[in-house]
């Protein structure tokens, strides 16, 4: 059963159709194959009998059957090739949007620990196996096997010892198989970690191309990503080389039970106790059962494969999704209590208790990797806190529903991932309803409209993977139209013009004014002139908060800020750092 389960990528029951289809095939598929005995009967029957005449009339009966069962088989197969099919390509499809959406679902921690491309490859690799398996495995080993199996039991009711005979070396090769598939699960898990981890550093590859070629690393001296290809071809080659022998041996068995039976059935002939007639309907039956039970354990090796495939995305499907069923309040004040936090074992927010009344703009400072954008990601429930809780209009956002909790939140980050599609599509992504209207009022407002209109199709203008064929500064303002479409009454915002030039940072800075107008807002600055009206100014170090209060406040403090804030206006104060 959970063999099952896992080739079809936990939905077991959309097996039910094309087997039974499948199974109804194979079954018209002996039809022809047993008139096929009868007419080797008829016809040898005069020969084997002494006074036995040839019953035309009866052979001729048998050769319509023939072709009427070959008509019926036919029809038999288009529904079960049609179930096949459509069951595998749907079980993909489907469990790719059911694995997509439960990633969404997953918190960030669980993602940030796998490799990207260990879930793309399972997205497109895993399920184009579970695919196979549906398609064809299946069909097949039900295939190789409705016909042997039948076919002892037709036998045995003709002569059951020489039904033995054929079959007795089968329980060897099926224990053979059996006892070794403990090795192939081992082979096969090792093989697509391999695969896994050869994807992984190929994206790896492409994705660093720039720096690649910028720090001339191509050719010999990017090893990794050879030392994995390599390591691919040795377990493929170990794969093959150990179980083709184990397959090779099974089959080796099933090939001895033939010939095994044609001496005993040689011997039952010459001492008289076996009809001749009987001895060619089991010479037919015997060469023909011989290749769908090769294919039958060959196929069971490869079903196995293909079934840890379907078991990584099962296990991946019961990994827990983050919890909460409450809606979020109207209030939208945040407050963090007692808020302590770590990534692994190590807490990068420790104790944190901080207010953020409603409208407030609170502006986050501190050292690099002093936990500024932890704190936001605590806020939209990225993460849930080790300690301590984070509070939206009083309540605690653990209980809330994580999708819900970030229709209230709208986030402006450092980099900007557009997606592949119109400029009018990625602002859309605020607010899939807009119309064009709003769309461009957005724009307007988040200062992008003027670069857009003069773009070759204006708002139908494609955009590349990741934003590529926009500047810096013009995905941010994108970003910022998208984030105003939301219209959402907290923001989060990553200082979004650290690294802009002075024509860029004016227009963005005035992008984000209209942004933040009357909402909940909590910023990361790196450069403190950028937050020298907040209302409250929080200054981070090491995950705790040091000081906090108004620019004048923490100026007449003279600490940390005071020290930082006068370093900037000499340097001319880019981003703050250790
Ligand atoms: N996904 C993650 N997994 C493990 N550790 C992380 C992760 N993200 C951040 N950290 C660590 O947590 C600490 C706080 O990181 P955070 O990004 O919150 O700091 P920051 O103040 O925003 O830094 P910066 O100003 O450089 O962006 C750092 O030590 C960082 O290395």
């Amino acid at each position: 059963m959970n063999m099952l389960r896992n080739i079809t990528a936990g939905n077991p029951r959309m097996l039910v159709k094309p087997v039974l289809y499948t199974t109804l095939a194979n079954l018209c598929g002996i039809i022809p194959f047993a008139l096929l005995v009868e007419a080797a009967r008829l016809i040898f029957e005069p020969f084997a009998h002494t006074g036995g005449t040839l019953d035309t009339a009866r052979l001729w009966w048998v050769c319509g059957g023939m072709a009427a069962s070959l008509l019926l088989l036919y029809i038999c197969e288009i529904p079960a090739y049609r179930s096949q099919f459509r069951g595998a390509y749907r079980a993909a499809a489907d469990g790719r949007s059911r694995l997509a959406e439960h990633l969404r679902k997953l918190p960030l921690g669980y993602l940030n620990k796998r490799d990207p491309g260990d879930l793309a490859n399972m997205m497109m690799g895993d399920f184009t196996m579970v695919e196979h398996g549906i398609s064809h495995l299946v069909p097949q080993m039900i295939g190789a096997l409705t016909m042997p199996i039948l076919a002892l039991a037709g036998l045995a009711i003709l002569d059951w010892r020489m039904s033995l005979s054929l079959f007795a070396a089968f329980p060897l090769a099926v224990a053979l198989v059996l006892l070794t598939s403990g090795i192939q699960r081992k082979l096969g898990a090792a093989h697509m970690r391999a695969k896994i981890a050869a994807a992984n550093r190929l994206q790896e590859y492409l994705n660093g191309i720039r720096v690649i070629k910028a720090y001339n690393l191509t050719g010999e001296r990017f090893v990794r990503l050879e030392r994995s290809f390599k390591e691919l071809m040795r377990h493929s080659i170990r794969i093959e080389g150990l179980l083709g022998p184990i397959v090779l041996s099974a089959i080796a068995f099933i090939r001895a039970g033939l010939t095994f039976m044609v001496m005993v059935g040689v011997h039952f002939l010459l001492g008289g106790s076996l009809d001749v007639i009987v001895f060619v309907s089991f010479l037919i039956v015997g060469t023909r059962i011989f290749d769908p039970l090769t294919a039958a354990l060959v196929n069971y090796a490869e079903f196995r494969y293909h079934e840890q495939a379907g078991e990584r995305i099962v296990q991946l499907l019961q990994e827990p999704v983050m919890t909460g069923d409450r809606m979020p309040p109207e209030r939208h004040d945040i407050e963090f209590k007692n808020v302590t936090f770590g990534y692994q074992n190590k807490a990068v927010i420790k104790d944190v208790s901080l207010k953020l009344p409603v409208g407030s703009f609170t502006a986050l400072v501190g050292p690099s990797g002093s936990g500024k954008s932890t704190v936001l990601r605590l806020i939209a429930r990225f993460y849930d806190p080790g300690d301590g809780k984070v509070l939206l209009g009083g309540e605690d956002a653990r209980a809330m529903e994580p999708e819900a909790l970030l229709r209230k939140v709208s986030m402006v980050f450092q980099d900007v991932y557009l997606f592949q599609d119109t400029i009018a599509g990625n602002i859309r992504f605020g607010r899939s309803n807009a119309t064009q209207q709003e769309v461009e009022e957005a724009a307007r407002q988040a200062r992008c409209h003027d670069f857009i209109i003069k773009l070759p199709n204006g708002y139908d203008t494609l955009v590349g993977e990741g934003g590529s064929t926009l500047s810096g500064g013009e995905k941010q303002r994108i970003s910022i139209a998208r984030a105003i479409l939301k219209n959402a009454p907290i923001v989060l915002l990553d200082e979004a013009t650290a690294s802009l030039d002075p024509e860029n940072e004016a227009e963005i800075q005035q992008a984000i004014d209209r942004l933040v107008r009357g909402r909940t807002v909590i910023a990361i600055a790196h450069r403190l002139k950028t937050v020298k009206n907040a209302d409250n100014i929080v200054v981070l170090d090491n995950g705790c908060i040091i000081e906090q209060g108004t620019h004048s406040d923490l100026l007449a403090q003279r600490g940390l800020y005071a020290r930082l804030w006068h370093l900037q206006q000499q340097t001319g104060g880019w981003k703050m750092s250790n």
